[in-house]
């Protein structure tokens, strides 16, 4: 949980008042940025692969935001008019926030400055998450997102600042995430833990959902470039810690390919 991250409170209390009104917009006006059937990005529910799955109870807004010249800007909602701008304005700062993270992670390491971000390229992928989570009158029955992992290297979560339900997987218990309105939650993703030779873990998270309250998160994952390969950082390989985790290009599609196979791209990633 990061507070002092420096991003002014006024700007994540405007995000999350556009992602608001933009989640509160008729259906029709929303389905003008709907993803194409074979896509992850713009509006939508979960991708549905198959007829037993149970779906989230969530609609999500899945925007690229960097490299600049990658945003599809057309699926960027016009309304409310601000939105753009000020989603603009909280990456700008985001990043800046991400690339200090990497710089603390690699001091806590020990590790050559630039050990990790040189891992994710240049420009590498940042893309956010705006997750609506809308009332649900049977929470007992389904869950705002099921437990994962996120494939990311870094995530940086805004969450609503009222309304909980994130919860990690700890010590074989699942504990609530505080609701602190103006801190970060810094959560890593599998590629960290596959750089750091498994000394940085990418914990298992899930959101419950709740009968009266709208919920709203927005989720910035940051990952290497898809042509970028990965793997444990040889200043974390020695004869005590063995490496512990292959090479890996494009872990988003080998992920994609071991969930087809019914497998875990963390454990098929293992030596
Ligand atoms: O809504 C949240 O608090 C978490 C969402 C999440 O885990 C995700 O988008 O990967
Ligand atoms: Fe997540």
């Amino acid at each position: 949980m990061a507070i002092g991250h420096g991003i002014p409170s006024s700007l994540l209390d405007k995000l999350r008042e556009v992602a608001k009104q933009f989640f509160v917009l008729p259906a029709e006006e929303k389905r003008k940025y709907s993803r194409a059937a074979n896509e992850v990005e713009e509006y939508g529910q979960d991708r549905v692969v198959s007829e037993k799955q149970i779906l989230d109870w969530s609609h999500r807004l899945c925007l690229k935001v960097f490299p600049e010249d990658q945003r599809r800007l057309n699926f960027w909602p016009e309304n409310p008019s601000d939105f753009k701008d000020i989603l603009h304005e909280y990456v700008v700062k985001l990043k800046g926030v991400m690339d200090i993270l990497f710089k603390a992670m690699e001091k806590a390491l020990n590790l050559v400055e630039g050990s990790f971000s040189s891992q994710f390229g240049d420009n590498s992928l940042i893309k956010a998450r705006f997750n609506f989570y809308p009332p649900c009158s049977r929470p007992d029955m389904v869950l705002g997102v099921k437990a994962h992992s996120d494939r990311s290297g870094t995530t940086v979560l805004l969450q609503d600042d009222e309304v909980g339900g994130l919860q990690i997987f700890k010590d074989d218990k699942w504990i609530n995430v505080p609701v602190i309105p103006h801190a970060l939650v810094v959560n890593l993703g599998d590629q960290m833990q596959i750089m750091s030779n498994g000394i940085f873990k990418s914990p298992l998270h899930r959101v419950l959902t709740n009968t009266d309250k709208l919920r709203i998160s927005v989720a910035t994952f940051n990952t290497p470039k898809p042509d970028k390969e990965i793997g444990p950082l040889g200043q974390l390989i020695d004869e005590k810690r063995p490496r512990l985790y292959i090479n890996v290009k494009n872990f988003a599609a080998f992920n994609y390919e071991c969930f087809q196979k019914g497998k875990v791209a963390l454990e098929e990633a293992k030596i």
